[in-house]
């Protein structure tokens, strides 16, 4: 009895010889010159290394002036957020950014453990206090965050090579299965300019249209299936080949036919972001080049219409006049003074596959047009348009898609009525959803619906043949001169 109570009295005394000794260090410190304290903490961290085995890194949200989020910081977030969900006993709930759903994460100083491969690691997320006035608006609400990561230092070649790598691809994985899909659009140059508005702006990206909904020819729409499923997991192959992850689309054909749902239907199938360019708000090929390193990788750049937008093929055809012998190679398109002043074809040839289209990964690039005639062939070339897709008009195959989508029916016995119709008219399949959509209507008489389409076909075939004309009605041309669209 008499050794346990001398034991308690010596660890009471060295445990108030330690906190008074304390005391006194921290004032003492107030006195030391930095220069001398830098030294003493130095000495502090060699002498504890010695007797701790183990070893942190330090994970910060923001680093230096840098005004975006570290991207691993985002990655560790979601990875613990999935990991913590079921470990830690204090988490965070916020909404997601752009998203309705939870996001959890883990509290302040609450401590997470994870195992890799042998090793155990101690998760723990911190705050920063708020350094100085200038700093504040900077972020959001100027709360820095990191997270620190301490494992034992026999593990750390394991950490630095493979945990954090498993870590970021993780993370990155459950943050694009958590985000809500953007369909962004780009603002003129003047307002971001002014860095109060940034160069892209969006919105939820929301469309039904899929490829189960497109119209088109079955084995056209499997071959682009099988394109896009090749491209999303070419990761690999394309490093092997030397090229940057991207893949280039031309859809073309008439106004009406899919080109634009056939877009949403590619972003809805790869999950991806939509970059929609207006390039006549664009004003030079320097700010284009800002726009693309400013898009994400896993999204779709959009130029719709491309022969409206720009003159792409005027500069080529002066130059033609000049060079001799040109032989269509964009190496002979001559720089003007003006090049930068402009979005030219150069410009956006070095966009597609220039040292910039580089940067970032798994894009994709699509081009719209009612007028491939009028690209200039650089432009298409493929390896910068890798796929061309006709979208045409509206065949057997592709009407029974829409009759299946719009009246929920998959034969009828006015079919084959249909089936000859389509065969001597053309028409736009939107012209073929129009009489085929019935809004409000709880129980749908299909029979109704497919009289009205015979009828509109019975009405283009004899419009074709009084006026000699192909079965495109007149009405679209007048849409798209009054649009600014040069017909041939
Ligand atoms: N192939 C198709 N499959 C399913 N729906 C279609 C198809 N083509 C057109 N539609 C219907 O017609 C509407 C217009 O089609 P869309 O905007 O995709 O045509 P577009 O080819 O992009 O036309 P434009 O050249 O005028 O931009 C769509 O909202 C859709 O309802
Ligand atoms: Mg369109």
């Amino acid at each position: 009895m008499d050794q346990v109570a001398a034991l308690t009295s010596l660890s009471t005394k060295i445990t108030s010889t330690i906190g008074g000794l304390a005391i006194i260090w921290a004032m003492f410190r107030q006195f030391i010159p930095y220069e001398l304290k830098q030294y003493l903490d130095a000495l502090t961290l060699k002498f504890t290394s010695y007797i701790n085995p183990y070893e942190c890194f330090v994970i910060e949200e923001y680093a230096g002036d840098r005004m975006n989020r570290h991207e691993l910081y985002i990655a560790t977030k979601a990875y613990l957020s999935d990991h913590c969900s079921r470990c830690a006993r204090t988490c965070r709930v916020e909404l997601g950014k752009d998203s309705d759903r939870f996001l959890v994460s883990i509290g302040e100083r609450v401590e997470v453990t994870d195992d890799f491969n042998g090793a155990r690691i101690w998760w723990h997320a911190y705050m920063h206090a708020p350094v100085s006035n200038h700093n504040i608006g900077r972020h959001s609400d100027d709360q820095r965050r990191y997270y620190t990561l301490t494992f034992h230092k026999r593990h750390r070649e394991l950490i630095e090579g493979l945990y954090l790598r498993h870590v970021l691809d993780k993370g990155r994985a459950i943050t694009i299965r958590n985000r809500q899909r953007r369909l962004f659009t780009n603002n003129p140059y003047n307002s971001w300019s002014s860095f109060i508005k940034p160069m892209w702006n969006h919105v939820q990206f929301q469309h039904p249209s899929t490829f189960d909904t497109l119209a088109m020819d079955p084995i056209k729409k499997q071959e682009i299936i099988d394109d896009l499923n090749e491209f999303r997991k070419g990761k690999e192959y394309y490093s092997r080949i030397g090229k940057a992850w991207k893949r280039g689309y031309l859809l073309y054909g008439p106004p009406g036919t899919g080109k634009s749902s056939m877009i949403t239907a590619i972003a809805n199938f790869l999950e991806y972001d939509i970059y929609d360019m207006e390039l006549t708000t664009v004003k030079s090929n320097t700010e284009l080049r800002k726009l693309f390193i400013e898009t994400t990788g896993k999204s779709i750049i959009v130029i719709e219409d491309i022969d409206c937008t720009l003159d792409l093929t005027g500069k080529r055809n002066s130059n033609k006049s000049k060079e001799e012998g040109d032989d269509g190679s964009d190496e002979k398109i001559e720089r003007k003074d003006d090049e930068e002043k402009n979005v030219t074809l150069s410009g956006l040839l070095n966009f597609i596959d220039g040292l910039w289209s580089a940067c970032g990964e798994e894009r994709i690039i699509i081009f719209t047009t009612n007028h491939i005639e009028k690209l200039d062939p650089a432009l298409i070339r493929t390896g910068r348009m890798d796929k061309h897709i006709e979208m045409s008009y509206c065949d057997f195959e592709s009407f029974r898609i829409l009759a299946q989508n719009y009246l929920g029916i998959e034969s009828h016995k006015l079919y084959e009525m249909i089936r000859r119709l389509l065969e001597e008219v053309k028409i736009m399949p939107a012209d073929v959803a129009e009489s085929l959509m019935c809004v409000g209507f709880s129980k749908v008489d299909a029979g109704m619906y497919l009289e009205r389409l015979i009828k509109t076909l019975m009405e283009r075939k004899e419009a074709v043949e009084e006026q000699g004309k192909d079965g495109i009605v007149e009405e679209v041309y007048k849409n798209n001169v009054s649009n600014g669209v040069e017909l041939k």
